[in-house]
C-alpha cells in the first residue's frame, strides 16, 4: 500500500540541484590546460556546467624517470582509478601517453578536434636544426626524437631530460642546452609557440602516435545514444577523423607490441573516404629506419549531419578500418625488418 509523503518545500521554493560534469585531471600546467579546453568545449555546445576535479599521480610527484616508473600508462592509471571509483565522470588523456591496451571497465568515449602533430625545435638565437653548431646539446626524453636528431644530425648530442614542458624551455634559456624538442600541441596549448625556432614536417618526421589528440575516457557502461550528460558531453565534442586517425596510428603501435616510449612515428591523414598511414620504426641511434605506408578506403562517407552516424554504425566501421589498417602496417615494418620492440605495451 502507497503511503504518501510528506512534502517540504524550503522557504525560497524549490531548486534543483546543479548538477555539473567533474572532469579529472592532473595537477600539470599541460593538464590543466587540455582540461580547461575540454570543459570549454563541453559547456560552449551543450550548455552543461563542468567542474575540474584534480587528481594527484605517482608520475607527477616521482622524480625517477618514466621508464623506471614501469613505462607507459603511469599518468593514465590514477585519473583511471578516481574514474572508476566515482569521482569524477570523465578523464582527459594526452591520447600519446596512454598505453594501447585497453583498460577493463573504461572506453575511449571521445577524441575531440585535434592539435597539431607535428614536433618543433626550440633552440637559442633563433637557431634551426641544420643551424645548430657542430656537436650542439639537444634535449629530449623521447627515444624517437632521439633517432630522428640523430639521423638529421650524427653529430649531435642528445641529452635525456625530463620534465614538464616549461622545465624543459628552462634549460635552452638558461644555456644549459643549444636547443630542445617538443611537440607543437602542448606549447600551443601552454600559449608557448613564440619559443619554437623551427616545426618539422611530419613526412619527414613523423611523430608520436596520436600526439596532439586528446581521449577522452568515460565508464564502459556509458550509453552512447544516451540523453544523461556524459553521454551528450562526449557526442558534442567527439570528432570522427581525430578519432579514426588517432586509433590507426596507436594501432601500428599495438601491432608492434610497442609503447609510448618506443622509437616509432605514425601519421594518419583522413580523407572523406580514405585513410592514409605511414610509419617508421628508428634505430635507437637514429643510423637506421624502416618505413612504410599503407591506404585504406572506407566503405561509405560520415554524414555528419545525422548524429546515428558518429556514435552509432558509422563511426565504428570507421574505426574497425582504422585498426586493421594500422595491424596490418605494423605486419609489414615487422617483415621488412624493423627491430623487435616488445617494451611495454
Ligand atoms: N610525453 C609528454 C607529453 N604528452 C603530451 C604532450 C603534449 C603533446 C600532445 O598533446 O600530444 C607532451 C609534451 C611533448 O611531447 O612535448
Amino acid at each position: 500500500m502507497l503511503r504518501e509523503r510528506p512534502t517540504r518545500i524550503p522557504a525560497g521554493g524549490i531548486r534543483r540541484r546543479a548538477v555539473t560534469l567533474r572532469i579529472g585531471t592532473r595537477g600539470s600546467a599541460l593538464a590543466l590546460a587540455q582540461c580547461g579546453d575540454v570543459a570549454e568545449l563541453i559547456t560552449e555546445r551543450t550548455g552543461i556546467a563542468t567542474e575540474l576535479v584534480p587528481v594527484t599521480t605517482h608520475g607527477d610527484v616521482s622524480q625517477a624517470s618514466l621508464s623506471s616508473l614501469g613505462g607507459t600508462g603511469v599518468f593514465a592509471s590514477a585519473l583511471r582509478e578516481a574514474l572508476l571509483g566515482g569521482a569524477c565522470d570523465i578523464v582527459v588523456h594526452s591520447m600519446k601517453d596512454l598505453p594501447t591496451a585497453a583498460y577493463p571497465g573504461l572506453i575511449v568515449a571521445a577524441v575531440p578536434e585535434r592539435e597539431d602533430a607535428r614536433d618543433a625545435l626550440c633552440a637559442r638565437d633563433g637557431l634551426t636544426l641544420d643551424e645548430l653548431p657542430l656537436d650542439a646539446r639537444v634535449g629530449t626524453g623521447s627515444p624517437r626524437r632521439a633517432a630522428q636528431l640523430l639521423a638529421h644530425r650524427p653529430d649531435l648530442v642528445v641529452v635525456d631530460i625530463r620534465g614538464n614542458v616549461d622545465t624543459r624551455l628552462g634549460f635552452v634559456s638558461s644555456g644549459e642546452l643549444d636547443a630542445v624538442v617538443l611537440a607543437v600541441a602542448g606549447l600551443t596549448r601552454l600559449g608557448r609557440t613564440e619559443a619554437i625556432t623551427e616545426i618539422f614536417e611530419l613526412d619527414t618526421w613523423p611523430t608520436a602516435a596520436a600526439q596532439g589528440a586528446l581521449a577522452i575516457e568515460a565508464l564502459e557502461t556509458l550509453d552512447p545514444a544516451g540523453e544523461d550528460d556524459v553521454a551528450r558531453a562526449v557526442r558534442a565534442i567527439n570528432d570522427a577523423d581525430a578519432f579514426v586517425a588517432a586509433h590507426a596510428e596507436r594501432s601500428v603501435l599495438a601491432g608492434l607490441e610497442a609503447g609510448c616510449s618506443a622509437p616509432v612515428g605514425a601519421s594518419a591523414q583522413v580523407g572523406e573516404d580514405t585513410l592514409r598511414l605511414t610509419a617508421s620504426v628508428y634505430a635507437g641511434d637514429g643510423s637506421s629506419a624502416v618505413s612504410d605506408d599503407a591506404v585504406a578506403m572506407f566503405s561509405k562517407p560520415i554524414d555528419v549531419s545525422d548524429p546515428t552516424e558518429l556514435d552509432g554504425a558509422g563511426l565504428d566501421a570507421r574505426i574497425a578500418v582504422a585498426g586493421r589498417t594500422g595491424f596490418d602496417l605494423a605486419a609489414s615494418l615487422l617483415s621488412a625488418g624493423a627491430p623487435g620492440l616488445a617494451d611495454r605495451p
